[in-house]
């Protein structure tokens, strides 16, 4: 919306230049207007009107004709036109001279270059006196025919602005909506030379020390052992069969509440929390409880029934899609619709759920990903990522780690002896807590769960021949091996391992625990037989980013495909991601959502800021690169930074309003009460009509987070605020319900380190 399409006469800008816009007023004849007395001092009348309807009506084009000449003197030939600002909306503005008081007008429809067909609206002419509107009459009707009313919703406002006034507005509409000034930009570029010179003691420039505008992260990605945030051992803590309650408080296991609305829906496990839960002081039996799931005597899963766990989502809000015979039994079939099993996916996510429903095997319709490797070989950290990746995108993902079973059920300090292959019932001990784990994610994919991250060693084969057969009629399964043979990351990643593991909290002797962590991976090195069978992904020699190899064996399938594409680019490299939305634009001064504005002045500094905290923050980088929207205001907040290559990506625009674009979100309220409240219930899902969904614009964005992950030198994204809210959901491993509401404040810097133990998060804040 705006002045750009409303109609400007006699030198007057667009509505909004007049101050404030009709449909802001609401309707109000001289709102915010001079008294009418002004009216009699050369003053003008500034008339603004729009009209709204949702209904195409061919090439009819609402006009206005009245008493004025400049309205056509009544002749429905020399009709004023109004211009189509949205879709459903038209608006017009025009300027009535001081020497008359009164104007009648009509609204009429007819072709922009023709005469015929010409309907004028029903009712007497609409009357202005002295800068008032008499009446209140909202609605225009027209007879199409004998029995069909068009009828349109009508704003009107009359401001009564003096020829400074007018002159004024016109300068503000012209610097508004200059003509954007960053078209010649190509696409890559990079400039040497700075294009704002930045004086000393300017207000651009920053301290020296950037810690002075560090500020804290409201929501920081959590700082934990990544093992601990895996899946709740459900069959353990529902059956009581823990080592101590110690145990269960330090692995950050969720309160029996969380448990059970996890688990609801779930067939095979009677629900014991609390049993486990009001004792907190006592020892658990370690044994006993749960031979009936051990290996070899596990009991089959029952089939689920139902068609649970679609992971289809067409949005909500406009343009509603017609309901089809095919679509409606393609829905009843799918089961679309529960808010409870409706996940939260769009676009390829939920095309390739619709495609494995209709044609997939049932069984291919779970996946299992059973990482395989000696301990320290970035297993965990694989899961993690790759849960992190999946859920992101929409897929109904969990981790499962076999650790945390193990400690639950047998403790956290067990030694070496444990895991050594002659011994039977540390073996047994093994084996049974991974079948456990195996069930609790078979039978939460039974529940609706997609995706399970099945991580543990499971480094012999007859391991795998368990995890196979208890897989089989449940879901596929695909091993992923992390082979790694640099003798410079194992060591790190034991000395990681040492630091950070539960199986390690209580040993204070660094020497120690070393001495035992070797002993424990000899006895698996000793067994160990690298994946050949069934369906794997093999990276071997990845976390460098470069170099290394990823085997695929038996592999097919939309999410596979993913899995492995997203595997080939992730490395461990060491290097910072910087997200920050545009300087103010002109857009945000005002409330408007989208548009293409330049900066305010406030965004110019912060433009200038922003170079001098790259220059200072990325002193010490050979490369990096800056990543911009193709929009104005992210290429202008750019343009001061010197030396790095910027370049400009679609996929980083401002999610689209649509119909929406340009107006506040007062006037959408206003004009479109019901698209408001749809966004307002539904705010991820919802898709502005001719526009996108926050899911839309995540679906977009995956090529930026896999060019993000590939990436091996620092990039800074400066980008738009809901861009950037689904940017650092995935950072931040936040879940897509709450995306839209993230908290993402102009003129502050999010820095996202990636590294060897996984994500951090800092913010600095250069102004406000
Ligand atoms: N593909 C990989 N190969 C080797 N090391 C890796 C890999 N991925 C991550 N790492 C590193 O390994 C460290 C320890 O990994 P972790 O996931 O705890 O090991 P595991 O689960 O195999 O015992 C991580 O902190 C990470 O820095
Ligand atoms: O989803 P909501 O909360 O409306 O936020 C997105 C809106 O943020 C805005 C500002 O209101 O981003 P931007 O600053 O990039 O212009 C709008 O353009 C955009 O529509």
């Amino acid at each position: 919306m705006g002045t750009s399409g409303s109609k400007g006469i006699d030198g007057a800008g667009g509505a909004d230049a007049a101050g404030g816009g009709a449909a802001g007023g609401g309707g109000e004849a001289g709102e915010g207007g001079h008294a009418p007395e002004a009216w009699h001092g050369g003053a003008q009348l500034y008339v603004s009107l729009k009209m709204e309807n949702a209904r195409i009506i061919g090439d009819l084009v609402p006009h206005v004709y009245g008493s004025e000449p400049i309205i056509g003197s009544w002749d429905p030939a020399r009709a004023l036109a109004m211009e189509r600002e949205l879709a459903s909306l038209w608006t017009l503005s025009f300027v009535v001279p001081p020497d008359h008081e009164t104007v009648d007008f009509k609204f009429l429809l007819k072709p922009k270059e023709d005469t015929t067909p010409c309907i004028i609206e029903e009712g007497p002419p609409r009357l202005l006196t002295g800068g008032m509107l008499e009446g209140d009459v909202r609605v225009a009707l027209f007879k199409l025919n004998d029995d069909e009313v068009l009828e349109f919703r009508v704003f009107n406002k009359a401001d009564i602005v003096s020829p400074l006034e007018l002159a004024a507005s016109w300068r503000v509409y012209k610097e508004n909506f200059q003509p954007s000034r960053v078209r010649g930009i190509p696409d890559i570029s990079i400039n040497v030379a700075p294009t704002h010179a930045t004086e000393e003691g300017s207000a651009a420039t920053l301290e020296l020390d950037l810690e002075h505008y560090v500020v804290p992260t409201p929501t920081a990605p959590p700082n934990e052992y990544a093992a601990n945030l895996a899946a709740t051992p459900a069959s353990l803590i529902q059956t009581g069969a823990l080592w101590t309650n110690d145990v269960l408080l330090s692995e950050g296991i969720q309160s029996p509440s969380t448990v059970s609305a996890d688990f609801e829906g779930h067939s095979n496990h009677k629900k014991n929390i609390e049993a486990c839960a009001t004792d907190s002081a006592r020892k658990i039996q370690t044994s006993g409880l749960i031979e009936s799931k051990s290996v070899g005597t596990f009991t089959p899963l029952q089939k689920p029934d139902g068609q649970k766990g679609l992971f289809v989502d067409r949005g909500v809000g406009s343009p509603k899609l017609p309901k089809s015979s095919s679509a409606c039994s393609l829905a009843s079939g799918l089961s679309f619709g529960s808010a409870k099993t409706m996940p939260e996916a769009a676009g390829a996510v939920a095309a390739a759920a619709v495609a494995d429903r209709l044609h997939g095997s049932k069984e291919d319709r779970k996946l299992a990903i059973a990482l395989v490797g000696l301990p320290a070989r970035g297993k965990t950290f694989t899961a993690v990522k790759l849960t992190r990746y999946l859920r992101w995108l929409g897929h109904e993902t969990r981790h499962f780690n076999v650790g945390k079973y193990r400690r639950l059920k047998h403790g956290a300090n067990q030694a070496a002896d444990f895991f050594r292959d002659d011994n039977p019932e540390g073996i047994e001990a093994r084996n049974e807590v991974a079948a456990l784990a195996m069930e609790d994610m078979i039978d939460w994919m039974h529940g609706g769960g997609q995706v399970g991250i099945f991580d543990a060693t499971n480094s012999t084969t007859k391991r795998r021949r368990m995890l196979m057969k208890m897989a089989e009629g449940n879901c596929k399964i695909i091993f992923l091996e992390t082979i790694c043979n640099d003798p410079l990351i194992i060591e790190t990643n034991i000395r990681l391992k040492i630091q950070q593991s539960p199986d390690y909290a209580d040993q204070p002797d660094y020497e120690a625990g070393l001495k035992d962590f070797m002993e424990r991976l000899a006895n698996y090195e000793k067994v160990y037989e690298p994946v050949g069978e069934g369906s794997y992904i093999k990276m071997i020699d990845m976390v460098k980013g470069q170099g290394g190899q990823l085997q695929v064996n038996n592999i097919s399938g939309y999410l596979p495909g993913r899995i492995v594409f997203f595997l080939v680019n992730s490395h461990l490299t060491p290097r910072p991601i910087l997200l920050t939305r545009h300087g103010e634009s002109l857009h945000n001064v005002r409330g408007r959502v989208g548009g293409d504005t330049v900066l305010s002045e406030k965004g110019e500094l912060y433009a200038k800021k922003l170079a001098s905290f790259i220059e200072k923050r990325l002193k010490s980088e050979k490369t990096a690169t800056i990543w911009t929207s193709t929009l104005q205001r992210t290429i202008l907040t750019a343009s001061p930074i010197v030396g790095f290559p910027k370049i400009q990506w679609r996929a980083l625009d401002e999610i689209n309003s649509g119909v929406c674009d340009g107006m506040t979100y007062e006037e959408i309220k206003k004009i479109m009460p019901e698209e408001f409240e749809s966004r307002k219930k539904d705010k991820l899902r919802y898709r502005y009509p001719r526009g996108e969904s926050y899911l839309d614009v995540i679906q977009r964005l995956e090529p930026v987070i896999i060019e993000l992950e590939r990436q091996r030198a620092p990039v800074v994204v400066i980008s738009h605020q809901a861009v950037l809210r689904a940017l650092y959901a995935y950072f931040a491993d936040r879940p897509l319900r709450e995306v839209p509401d993230i908290e993402m404040p102009l003129h502050t810097i999010i820095e996202i380190q990636m590294g060897v133990t996984g994500v951090e998060e800092k913010r600095y804040k250069l102004m406000g």
